[in-house]
């Protein structure tokens, strides 16, 4: 029933620009019949909350885990899940279901994990966001960058407003250069591309099974005595701290003074405006932190007063993305 339906696997490396181009994706009128599952390395589902405030499609969760290393068959329950329901409210079959990975996640075990849904028909497509700002200094770093560009049929190229895109498209051309390269400056037509593209249908043969070895992933949480100040205070603190160790903040944080939640985010030390997300007073605080080279006791240090309470992600993922805890 669902041999029209495609699967876009939207890779990318964290905070490369996934979710703002899944937004721009989804406000356009073919992106109807849609369904995305978002999988969030860290406990806190940030990128869900942003996605629901698109509108009405289907969205279902991934969260707590890498979903290469730990969530593999919660991907197919999910998508089978998905499927049964559409087929049960007498819906069309969807025409595109995009998973977002997490920003570690590495396409080939996702893809090999998807052999028992052999019998849907899906046709599978892997769009990979490549950030203009950042990809070529961090690849050499993560080798989850090589991975990520290595198999996709499209790379698009974000944050061409911030950099010029020649580093990162010698490194994606390095990489994969059968890729179909997307390098719109206009968001619109930048989402447009991405995913009504259609490059080749290939996967490059080397993907690496390997976790991530080197990076954390670690929850800030705030002590009721913390104030609003203490809490912009510490973020200062903790880019500061850890300067290009720092790859990814993302969470809600609470204004005590009026319960407001806003959203907080940075790739690397660079923070974005807060914002207020519609229906986000409901939302629980916490701050994911995810940094290389770093553990939970290292970050305790940037608050010994013990506001912030720095916590392990010792869940699932743990098991195979190998969080590290020096703590
Ligand atoms: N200037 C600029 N900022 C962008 C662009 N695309 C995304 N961003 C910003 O980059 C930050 C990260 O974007 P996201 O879309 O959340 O990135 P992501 O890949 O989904 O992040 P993870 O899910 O954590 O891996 C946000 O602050 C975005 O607003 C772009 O084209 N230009």
């Amino acid at each position: 029933m669902t041999a029209t339906t495609e699967f876009i696997l939207l890779a990318g490396f964290l905070g490369s620009g996934k979710t703002s181009l899944l937004v721009d994706w989804l406000a356009l009128p073919e992106a109807a019949h849609t369904a995305v599952i978002v999988n969030e390395a860290g406990e806190i589902d940030v990128d869900g909350a942003i996605i629901a405030t698109s509108g009405t499609i289907p969205i279902a969760m991934l969260a707590n885990g890498c979903v290469c290393c730990s969530l593999t068959n919660d991907l197919v329950f999910t998508i089978r899940a998905l499927v049964e329901e559409r087929e049960r409210a007498g819906l069309p079959p969807f025409r595109r279901i995009v998973l977002e990975a997490s920003g570690l996640s590495r396409p080939g075990p996702i893809l090999r994990s998807l052999a028992p849904l052999a019998p849907l028909g899906l046709t599978v497509r892997i769009v990979t966001t490549c950030d203009a700002s950042q990809a070529a200094r961090h690849a050499e770093h993560f080798d989850e960058i090589t991975t990520q560009l290595a198999a996709a049929s499209t790379i698009v190229f974000t944050k061409p407003d911030l950099a010029s895109t020649g580093a990162a498209e010698a490194l994606a051309a390095s990489i994969n250069p059968l890729a179909l390269r997307v390098l719109e400056r206009d968001r619109t037509a930048r989402a447009r591309a991405a995913f009504s593209a259609t490059g080749p249908a290939h996967a490059a043969p080397w993907f690496s099974d390997a976790a991530h070895p080197r990076i954390a992933v670690l929850r800030a949480s705030f002590s009721e005595s913390a104030t609003w100040e203490d809490r912009l205070d510490w973020m200062e603190d903790l880019a500061a701290f850890c300067g290009d160790r720092l790859l990814r903040v993302k969470g809600f944080i609470r204004r005590p003074q009026t319960g407001e939640v806003l959203l907080v985010q940075a790739v690397g030390t660079l923070f974005s405006p807060m914002t207020a997300l519609s229906g986000g007073q409901n939302l629980p605080e916490g701050v994911v932190i995810i940094a290389r080279d770093l553990g939970a006791s290292d970050l305790r240090a940037v608050n010994p007063d013990a506001l912030v309470l720095i916590s392990s992600y010792r869940s699932r993922a743990a098991l195979a993305c190998a969080a590290v805890d020096a703590g």
